[in-house]
């Protein structure tokens, strides 16, 4: 997507063709700095400190960190401990394992002095897969889009209200994002969409990325505490929901940002359709049951005791908003369960969110 003009990506290869470059989503939304990652534990510490996140995101990073590996150690002794090591970054998204093993498929049978050139080469073709997929995500779910809007505009409506939590935009992935690629197209193609953000505590990705990416790109978008997506439900303001996800099991349930299973409920208590976009890359297909068998990973309280922005006079500060001594638990995903996803918007097109309808998309793999 663009920014002031100029198309960029969340993550490109350097002009010598050796580093690998990154936004630094731990500065935005007030400042857009660009760090250069050279080695296997810049690629690690970019996707543990969540310099770079979300799950399409993460993999690519850990792919390039296997490329970064193989550049400096291509032996098989160096590229498991890579493996290794990228692997335990961040235990939810799927998106980092499934990246990990094509990497390590890409470099099976090659020969030690020609690794790194292949894996420079796979953990690029991962990167421009993911923009092809993601496009793919928002043509699909701009049909969708038209569909509730043809019938909302019939019934008097000025625009259409959708409603997402956490960040699943363009710095969620390389570029598009998932969650957000049909609202860009549907803005892109004139219609009145609006986005309601969801805060998203504690790391506050709405707030500071969604809306980032939204206010770059011109859409029309309200920042909204994370409670708040109830009360606008029950009173006709939300047209659908459309979240990303870090995982989606073989049958269907979802794992996403904390908070994503309360919009689902409040979402099928007041019929407002709740769509989840995902690339394929995100299925889990070993795993069927999301509440019992994804694991949840648990962040430092720190996240969550304090705070940090923009004070008056320009500088970013971090404040405490509980008090001494209180203690503060910070899980950073939870599972929507199939039965309240209305449906699961891929790059082969929208199925319901069963092990039916995914295994009818991706036959191959049902
Ligand atoms: C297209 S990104 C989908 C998900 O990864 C996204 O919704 C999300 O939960 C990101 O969490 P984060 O902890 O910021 O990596």
């Amino acid at each position: 997507m663009k920014i002031d003009g100029k198309s960029t990506r969340t993550i490109w290869l350097a002009e010598d063709g050796q580093g690998v470059e990154i936004i630094d989503q731990t500065r935005l939304p007030h400042e857009l700095v660009t760090v250069r990652l050279e080695t296997l534990a810049d690629a690690a510490h970019a996707i543990k400190a969540m310099l770079v996140r979300g799950a399409p995101l993460i993999g690519a990073t850990a792919a390039y960190g296997m490329a970064l590996t193989a550049r400096a150690n291509a032996s098989d002794m160096a590229l498991t401990v890579a493996y290794n090591i990228l692997h335990a970054t961040r235990p939810t998204a799927i998106n980092l394992k499934w990246a990990l093993d094509e990497m390590i498929k890409a470099l099976a049978g090659v020969p030690e002095d020609k690794r790194a050139e292949v894996a420079y080469a796979r953990a690029a073709e991962i990167a421009d897969e993911d923009v092809a997929i993601n496009s793919a995500i928002g043509d699909n779910g701009l049909d969708l889009l038209h569909d509730i809007w043809a019938r909302r505009r019939a019934e008097g409506a000025e625009r259409l209200n959708v409603l997402t939590h956490c960040n699943a935009g363009w710095l969620a992935t390389v570029d598009w994002g998932t969650a957000i690629a049909p609202i860009y197209k549907a803005f892109d193609a004139g219609m009145p969409i609006h986005v309601w953000v969801d805060e998203t505590r504690p790391r506050n990705q709405g707030a500071s990325l969604t809306a980032r990416e939204l206010n770059w790109h011109g859409v029309p978008h309200t920042v909204i505490a994370d409670n708040t997506g109830g009360h606008l439900m029950q009173h006709g303001m939300v047209d659908c929901v459309i979240v990303g996800t870090d995982r989606v099991t073989r049958n269907g349930d979802v794992c996403n940002k904390i908070g994503t299973y309360l919009k689902a409920l409040a979402a099928a208590d007041n019929n407002v359709p709740f769509y989840v976009a995902l690339p394929s890359p995100t299925i889990d297909w070993s795993v069927a049951d999301g509440v019992k068998e994804i694991p949840i990973e648990e962040r430092d309280a720190t996240e969550q005791t304090h705070m940090t922005g923009k004070a008056a006079d320009g500088s970013i500060v971090t404040v405490q908003v509980v008090p001494d001594g209180s203690a503060a638990g910070n899980w950073g995903f939870d599972v929507t369960p199939a039965r309240l996803v209305t449906g699961l918007i891929t790059e082969r097109g929208v199925c319901a969110a069963s092990p039916e309808g995914l295994s009818e998309l991706f036959p191959e793999r049902g």
